[in-house]
């Protein structure tokens, strides 16, 4: 322990909607070699059938340790939510990244396990959710925070959160860009109103622009990658780095196949996974 202190915590997910609230807190020590943050738990979390990272966060020196999972996959449901108890954490939020199209989301299964967590997805994507996020809401966990920014292109919905800016927040800083941007790679643009215009335009004002040492952390992995920055990409992304008609080749002539589980996934992902009962419509 080194110390306690008084703040204020605010959940704010858009300017319309904050509740704030004064906690008396007690700082404890680093939890974790993993982060660069006294107060950021952080973990990566692999689904290995579709390739597929779960990120949990968490501020481990809050009292009640506010957690969220970013992007759980149905599959592996009972592992995170073993990983969350074993950590002494509170789940408060599911959220995704956007309506994932080759596995069904683990959200509305955590739902029905784990009562009282919220699940997250922007409002631009369409999908049935407890809460919808919008270019520059921030989602508080804790007095930790994730920004959002939109990054369309993958899909219309897609998103991608930032870790918060400030001295009490992780540095450098972290962006999960769920499939706008993948390590040495990108999303395909050929379903689920993509656009490989709006992708280019995307990535390059709202990922590239964040501070060069700024931590990528991607949806999925293909080739065994696990993490790349703004500064790597900038160099090396061998379809981002083009100008933006050469990418727009790059993209129409892919010629992948279509995900193997898309005509099951993005209906059930549109309802927020299985178990959907407490969704409220869209
Ligand atoms: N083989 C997989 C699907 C692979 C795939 O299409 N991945 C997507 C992300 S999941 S929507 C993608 O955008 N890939 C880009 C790329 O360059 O590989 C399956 O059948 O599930
Ligand atoms: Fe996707």
């Amino acid at each position: 322990m080194i110390g306690s202190f008084s703040f204020a915590c605010f959940i704010c997910f858009s300017p319309k909607q904050t509740i704030s609230f004064a906690l008396r807190s007690t700082m404890v020590s680093f939890p974790t070699s993993s982060s660069s943050s006294p107060k950021l738990l952080f973990r990566q979390l692999f689904e290995k059938e579709s390739s597929t990272y779960t990120y949990l966060l968490a501020d481990f020196s809050h009292p009640d340790k506010p957690a969220l999972l970013i992007d759980p996959v149905d599959k592996t449901v009972d592992r995170d939510l073993r990983l969350v108890k074993e950590l002494g954490l509170k789940l408060i939020y599911a959220m995704n990244t956007h309506v994932h199209a080759d596995h069904i989301t683990g959200t509305g299964l955590i739902k029905g396990k784990a009562p009282g967590v919220k699940s997250v997805i922007s409002k631009a994507s369409g999908s049935k959710a407890d809460v919808f996020v919008e270019p520059g809401d921030k989602i508080f966990f804790g007095n930790l925070f994730l920004e959002v920014r939109a990054t369309p292109g993958h899909t219309l919905g897609c998103v991608t959160y930032v870790t918060g800016e400030g001295l009490d927040q992780p540095q450098p800083r972290m962006a999960f860009t769920g499939d706008a941007l993948l390590i040495r790679g990108c999303g395909r643009t050929d379903f689920q109103g993509g656009s490989s215009e709006q992708l280019y335009k995307s990535v390059h004002s709202q990922i590239f622009t964040l501070p060069k040492d700024t931590l990528l952390y991607p949806a999925h992995d293909y080739k065994g990658f696990a993490v790349t920055t703004v500064a790597e990409e900038m160099l090396y992304n061998p379809r981002l780095t083009k100008d933006e008609e050469t990418f727009k080749s790059i993209m129409e002539n892919l010629n992948l196949p279509k995900p193997k589980m898309i005509d099951v996934a993005v209906p059930a992902n549109r309802v927020c996974g299985l178990q959907d009962l407490e969704c409220k419509a869209s």
